[in-house]
């Protein structure tokens, strides 16, 4: 049965009236090539000779590149085009190794500068301002280049891209660019012309193109392209095996999909919404999805890079190279994890699913499910024995074992109520129990007030003497009682406990763990994610944003057994949103040196980009909320007309608050528009606008985003804050910052910010 590769059809005019036809001829060729009715032909004087064009209809051909290794066949597929086209483009079309990197390449023979499938434009930018010539006009290396300025105070109208970062016409060729697409590249001067010469480029050169003017130096694209930097042996470069494995390399697998069967072929060929991502990976996402690692392994990036994308690859490539394998992954919270569920079986509906951690097969839950389910399957065992103390008491101290019941909300009001008197008013506040208890009590087990008097508490800014240590510890046996009376365990102790009693039994229930969403991960859970798998080869790879950190407190991975040692990587192409939205996403971030990631490091957001170009956001004040009511109504109406009411559900209105969403959800009832408020554990129904809390909105996606109520509530002001300690306040108001950066980043394409009266300090100054 011959493999079908798809090539770069997209690029080369695959017409959506023939996809039924061109499916059913991909499908017969799957089956038998020698078929006669599929007319496999060679043409005369054509350029490649492993050209073919096969009989798609009457008036249709295929364009083929066929190979042969070992006794069996495999074909690329070109795209289908009207007769008299394939013929002449099967005179000029080839699939050929790149001589200097062994990527494989859709070429026009003959096709001046870039060799890829269309002509080269003019750079733009560059003949506008009288700059570096056009094609042939070089800009050679050696010209007089500009003081190199910083990546954020990049001039992109004054500098040519390349020539701002210092890659000059050498640097090109040698990771394996033609010496005219090259000089070319580096007169570009504006994001238009960059994109669009990027888009006639061979994928693999139009991304690294990308990544070269954004930032990325030469080193680092050889190593994400896995480009060597010795001359390569080319000897063999003209044998179908040799082709064969270049189809394979990782940049050219952002060019060329090898179809793994009848349905995959299907999706492609005749779904036009069939997500690009399941089949072509950047090159650095398919490594990070494929390589093995010899350990902990921390992949970061910011708001749409496609973190989610890798983890669900690695997941599948994972399970499929070892069926016995169990695979956990998981993230913050179920309704994440549903989603994540969805995408893997969206990439591969066949993917063994587990019930449970600890059986084989993709275990996929959120974190606190996995839990709940070592709880559940410890049993008795939780409460020790005579000769061992038990989980429980381990964490918690001599109680009952029943832990599986969930700890009502407010219960550390009322303990604090109870048990809270000495305590100076700051200190009475639920904020600072909770991260005192998740950051510090938690993760030491401290189960006595002699332990928490001498207890070490890194990162907690609040200062505590002896005697405040001492009230605070009332507090936490008063809540500790209480819980032990109703037979109740809150999340964080849950999470402590499964740790605990996985370290003691020393059962290791998975064999690799994948965490989406990282940076929201308290210690107790990142412990529990540590005791899941032993350490060693491919055990933990953790994929977070901590510019995306929108819960708990700054956590560094090393305290708690995860080793990441230079194990660490970072994705900067957003392919979810525009260069315009993410522009002002970054700056609702504000001072990026206050942020931190898992490593403690400065978490970076440079060389961090967009690819598309759209609409400047909009701001929408108003004078009153009924105003703004009025204002969101008709802005959503329009949208709706847009997008079409059968896909309403593509327009997201984020709010900070759920009372803001039920409020906002009848104002727009009694004004025509139908929306839905999506809350935390719901699913999105088609055809409706959605609401959502913008903690609810992590993780989702938009084509339109309205950010609705962006006054003074939100920020500094906003009520959930007030009970914060003065100690915790900058830390409290970074994730406010987050939390309306995850929400500007949900937005594809259209992005309109609202507010009554003033707009909140976290909104950019001007617009
Ligand atoms: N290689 C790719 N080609 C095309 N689209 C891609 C690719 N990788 C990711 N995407 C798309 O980009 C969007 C963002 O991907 P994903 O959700 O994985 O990013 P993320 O980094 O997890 O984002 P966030 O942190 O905001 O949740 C999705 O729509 C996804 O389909």
């Amino acid at each position: 049965m011959p493999q079908i590769i798809m090539g770069p059809a997209e690029k080369s005019g695959l017409d959506g009236s023939v996809k039924k036809a061109a499916y059913s001829f991909l499908e017969k060729l799957r089956e038998d090539d020698t078929v006669p009715g599929l007319h496999i032909e060679p043409i005369a004087l054509s350029a490649d000779p492993r050209v073919r064009t096969g009989r798609v209809n009457d008036f249709w051909r295929a364009l083929l590149v066929k190979l042969t290794h070992g006794g069996a066949t495999s074909y690329v597929y070109l795209g289908t085009y009207a007769h008299d086209d394939a013929i002449a483009l099967a005179k000029t079309a080839s699939v050929r190794i790149n001589p200097i990197n062994g990527i494989a390449e859709f070429i026009k023979v003959g096709d001046g500068a870039a060799s890829a499938g269309g002509s080269v434009p003019v750079a733009q930018g560059a003949a506008d301002q009288g700059g570096p010539a056009g094609p042939g006009g070089a800009a050679p290396s050696g010209t007089t280049v500009p003081p190199k300025p910083a990546p954020e105070d990049r001039d992109t109208t004054a500098y040519p891209f390349l020539e701002t970062q210092g890659v000059s016409v050498a640097d090109l060729t040698g990771l394996g660019f033609t010496e005219a697409a090259a000089k070319q590249a580096v007169t570009i001067s504006d994001d238009d012309s960059l994109e669009s010469f990027a888009g006639r480029l061979p994928t693999w050169q139009g991304v690294a193109l990308i990544d070269l003017a954004y930032g990325k130096s030469v080193e680092a694209v050889r190593e994400a392209y896995s480009i060597p930097s010795a001359p390569r042996d080319t000897s063999r470069d003209d044998t179908d095996e040799a082709l064969l494995a270049a189809l394979k390399h990782p940049a050219s697998r952002a060019e060329f999909a090898f179809i793994e069967g009848q349905e995959e072929l299907r999706e492609v060929i005749e779904n036009a919404d069939f997500a690009r991502w399941r089949i072509y990976l950047h090159p650095e996402q398919r490594t990070y999805a494929e390589r093995d690692r010899n350990g902990a392994f921390r992949l970061s990036g910011g708001a749409g890079t496609g973190k989610t994308v890798v983890l669900v690859h690695r997941a599948r490539l994972l399970a499929r190279a070892n069926p016995q394998a169990r695979i956990v992954l998981t993230t913050f919270n179920r309704t994440l994890a549903d989603s994540l569920r969805e995408q893997l079986l969206s990439l591969d509906p066949e993917v063994p699913l587990a019930k449970a951690p600890g059986q084989p097969g993709v275990y996929v839950g959120g974190v606190d499910q996995v839990a709940y389910q070592v709880l559940r399957e410890a049993g008795s065992a939780l409460a020790g024995s005579q000769s061992s103390t038990g989980a429980v008491a381990q964490v918690l101290g001599p109680r009952t074992a029943q832990v599986l019941q969930g700890t009502a909300p407010g219960a550390w009001a009322e303990a604090i109520a109870v048990a809270g008197s000495s305590l100076p008013e700051e200190l009475r506040s639920e904020s600072f129990f909770i991260a005192e208890y998740a950051t510090v009590v938690l993760p030491g087990r401290l189960t006595a007030r002699g332990e928490y008097l001498r207890a070490r508490r890194p990162g907690r800014k609040v200062p505590l003497g002896r005697a405040q240590r001492s009230g605070v510890w009332d507090v936490i046996e008063a809540y500790r009682a209480a819980a032990a009376a109703a037979g109740t365990a809150d999340f964080e102790e849950k999470a402590m406990i499964a740790a605990t009693q996985l370290d003691a039994a020393g059962a290791r229930l998975a064999d690799h763990v994948l965490v989406d969403e990282a940076q929201d991960l308290t210690p107790a859970r990142l412990m529990l994610l540590r005791a899941l798998v032993a350490e060693g080869k491919n055990d933990l790879f953790l994929a977070e944003d901590s510019h995306q950190r929108i819960y708990g407190q700054r956590i560094v991975l090393s305290k708690y057994g995860i080793n990441i040692r230079g194990r660490s990587r970072r994705l900067t192409l957003n392919y979810r949103t525009t260069h315009e939205n993410l522009a002002y996403a970054l700056r609702v971030l504000g001072d990026q040196a206050a942020y931190e990631d898992l490593e403690a490091e400065g978490a970076s957001a440079s060389g961090y980009r967009a690819a598309r170009r759209g609409p400047t956001p909009e701001m929408m004040p108003a004078t009153s909320l009924a105003e703004e009511y009025e204002a969101a109504a008709e802005l959503l109406g329009g949208w709706v007309e847009e997008v079409g009411a059968g896909a309403a559900e593509a327009l997201g209105v984020l709010v900070h608050a759920k009372g803001v969403a039920e409020a906002l959800q009848r104002a727009l009832a009694e004004r025509g528009i139908e929306a839905q408020f999506v809350g935390p554990d719901k699913e999105v129904t088609p055809g409706k606008v959605v609401i959502m809390t913008m903690h609810r909105a992590k993780g989702m996606e938009f084509s339109h985003v309205l950010l609705f109520g962006i006054d003074t509530g939100f920020g500094a002001g906003a009520a959930h804050l007030r009970d914060v300690p003065e100690a915790d306040r900058a830390d409290a108001e970074l994730r406010e910052r987050s939390l309306l950066y995850v929400a500007a980043t949900r937005a594809r394409d259209r992005l309109v910010v609202m507010w009554k009266g003033q707009p909140s300090e976290l909104l950019p100054a001007s617009g």
